[in-house]
Parts: C-alpha cells; structure tokens; sequence
C-alpha cells in the first residue's frame, strides 16, 4: 500500500446545510474543561463548571450517533498531533503561543527551549489545555512572581468544544474565520496549523485568516448552493461580512450574500443560535424574533467585479433568501412556542440543530417543543443529550464543522 503522502487527498467541500453529511470536524472535550472555575468561566464564556466526564460521554454518543449515520468524524487534537509531527510545525506553533507580551523575555525564553523538548502530544496539550504559573517548572523571574499562582500563562481553550466556529468551508475552500472573544482567539492558530499543515488538507485552497476582520463560523450559513447568510451581531462584524462577500463574490464561490444583522446580545451570540435549516427550503428558527429577521442582499456587479459591491436595502430575511435561491419559499417551520418556552428552549440551543441529510437532524433532547414541531412538520429528530456541553452554551451545529456534504446543487 502506497503511503498517506502519495496518496491524492480526498475532495473536500460544502455546498449547503443540508446536503448528506460525509466528513466533519469535532472536538471531544478534555482537559481544558477541568481548567474552569467560577472565577474564570464568564470569562472563558461558559455559563456553568460542566462535569467533565460526563461532557465527554455526552459528546461521544453525539459523536456515535453521526458514525451511526455513516459520518466520518475527525477530531481537532488528533489532526493537530499529526501536524505537530512535523519540526517545522511546532516551531511555529511554539512561537506563536510564546508571543503574548503576558510572559516577558525570562519565561518566554525559557518555555520556548521547554517547549521544544516536548512531544507533539504533550504540545498539543499546551496549545489546548494552557499553562497555570504554578505549573511551570522554569522561567522564574519577576513575572512568575508577580502573576498569582493561578494566573494562566497560556490560556486554556475550552470552546476548542465549539469546532464551527474557528473554521468554515464554503465550497472547496476553507476560511479560517478570526474570532471576536479574547478568550477564543488563539483556537485559529490551531485550525490555520491544520489547514496548512496537515497533509490531509494539502493543496486546500484558504480564505479570510485569523489576522483579518472578525468573521465567527457559527454566523454562516449557506442557505443554498450560491447563497451565504451571514449573523453580523455580538460576534461577526460588519467589516468581517464586507470581506467574506467580497471575497467569495468574486471568486465566484456564491452570488449572493445575505447579511443579517442580529441582537448583539450573548443569547444571540451567532445566527446559528436563532435559525438552523432542516432541509433544502426548511429553516427551524427562533420565534420572537422570526418576524423582525431583516437582511441585506449583497451582489458583485454584474459586469465589474472590481466595482463597489451592489447592496439591496434590507427585506425580511426569508423573502431574500428564496428570492436569491431561485425557490418559490423559505419554509419557517412553525414551532409556534408561547415566548417563554421559545426564549427557553432558544437559550438552551433547541434552534441550533445539525442536519445530517435533508429532514434529518440532531438535536437536544432536552428542547422537547421544538423538536415535537420539527417531527410535526416531518424531519427526522436525532436526539442527544446536552446536560454538560451545552453549559457552554453550544447545540449540535456550534458543536461541528462540516468538511465534507454530499453536493445539494
Ligand atoms: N456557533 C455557535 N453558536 N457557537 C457557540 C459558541 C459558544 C461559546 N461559549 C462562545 O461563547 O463563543
């Protein structure tokens, strides 16, 4: 048998929500969530000190229940230790973990040289799970005395768990997105590692980076082969979703993009926390505010791709997105909740679905409305339990990236 290397990599890619899920990106939780206190988890954007055993067996049986679909998962630490393999790799992962001006050049000098005595698993544990002061073993100077002994030197990633977010593939292409929350910046370093590293993903062609405007993947939804709909709120900006269109206008990876604008509010921290599509023309969708979504079609023109993007004033989300899809309607499915069980069930992520195949998809079990409506009105409710890794205010869609659909157009 011929080598990895040798062999041609898989074609990658993602046209829609809902095309037949192949391949996808997770990340089983592990010692970063032992990291959380309930001095640092606002902080670290989790609302609770999730158990983490338990954390892992639910994401297990999330993980079980895409497999048991015929998905193949890949997890983020095993795809970063196979990166890590290579020395130019981790010189460079080294060196950008060691940059934060938090160490000062004593510590800095010193976990460099300790770092590259490492292995690549035991750096992947540092770039995902940090380092407390009291953990390091040399470097001590003025800053290790003056930082508390709990104080991290690198800072532990815990919404590693939220695998959307830090990257997004728009077709063939994969965008690393560059994340609003300090607490979540440097998980782009790690996906950028991957993408360009991994001989898995060679020749994959990237857009955006961590170094540009803010651009969250839990804000990007690709309504429909050549439609991209965009949160623009707590988390993507405006400038972020101005190079995103402008990028994939004129790469011709889609016609329209849809920005909408969305409460800046932790509720409604990205677009996939209030809507989520459940087939090629069904969007299950937060109702208290499913009348006030408005969106702003974003086009090239038509015969200068270097003029000034064309912007249609702002139309109810729906009607933009089926008139730029070529559909007769964008069916909201009704769930037709009082507001406080939809403000309930919208907060514990009941509209944050993951299709897996049009009419199919996985869901908390504990949104016990909102998935009764979506068996109503015909899809196909995958369960799973959410008790802990939902305390990171995550549902299945935050909790994956697709790599790899089955094309929908
Ligand atoms: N795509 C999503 N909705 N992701 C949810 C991310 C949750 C994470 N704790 C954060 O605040 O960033």
């Amino acid at each position: 048998m011929s080598d990895r290397s040798e062999q041609t990599p898989p074609a990658y890619g993602v046209d829609s929500e809902v095309g037949r899920l192949r391949t996808v990106l997770l990340h089983r939780p592990g010692p970063e969530l032992q990291r959380l206190t309930p001095r640092n988890n606002d902080k670290l954007l989790f609302d609770g000190i999730p158990w983490v055993g338990r954390a892992q067996e639910e994401h297990d049986a999330f993980a079980a229940a895409l497999t048991d679909r015929g998905v193949e998962v890949v997890y983020l630490v095993d795809l970063l230790v196979e990166t890590l393999a290579s020395a130019e790799a981790r010189e460079h992962a080294i060196a950008e973990v060691t940059a934060s001006l938090r160490l000062g050049e004593t510590l800095r000098t010193y976990l460099v040289a300790a770092l590259h005595d490492h292995t690549p698993q035991e750096l992947a544990l540092v770039l995902t799970a940090g380092i407390r002061n009291d953990e390091v073993r040399g470097g001590h100077g003025l800053v290790t005395s003056l930082l508390a002994d709990d104080d991290f030197l690198v800072d532990p990633l815990p919404n590693l768990l939220f695998t959307r977010d830090s990257s997004v593939w728009i077709r063939d292409r994969v965008a690393v997105t560059s994340l609003a929350m300090p607490a979540r910046e440097r998980e782009t370093q790690l996906t950028d590692l991957i993408y360009s590293r991994h001989p898995r993903f060679a020749g994959t062609p990237r857009i955006h980076g961590w170094e540009r405007e803010h651009l969250e993947g839990g804000d990007v939804l690709l309504m429909a082969p050549g439609v991209i709909a965009v949160g623009v709120g707590e988390r993507t900006t405006p400038a972020g979703v101005e190079r995103l269109a402008r990028r994939v206008l004129a790469d011709d990876l889609a016609h329209t993009v849809l920005a909408v604008p969305i409460a800046q509010e932790r509720a409604t921290m990205h677009l996939d926390t209030i809507c989520t599509m459940v087939d090629v023309d069904k969007i299950v969708m937060y109702p208290n505010i499913a009348d006030s979504l408005t969106a702003y079609a974003v086009t090239a023109h038509p015969d200068d791709p270097e003029a000034p993007l064309a912007i249609a004033a702002p139309e109810p989300f729906l009607v933009a997105a089926a008139r730029a899809a070529e559909i007769d309607a964008m069916h909201l499915i009704d769930t037709g909740l009082d507001p406080v069980t939809a403000e309930r069930e919208q907060w514990d992520d009941g509209n944050n679905t993951l299709a897996v195949a049009p009419r199919v998809a996985i869901a908390y079990e504990r949104n016990i409305e909102t998935n009764a409506r979506l068996e109503e009105a015909g899809i196909e409710v995958i369960r799973i339990a959410g008790s802990e890794v939902g305390s990171g205010r995550g549902g299945p869609r935050c909790m994956s990236c697709p790599i790899a659909r089955d094309p929908q157009g």
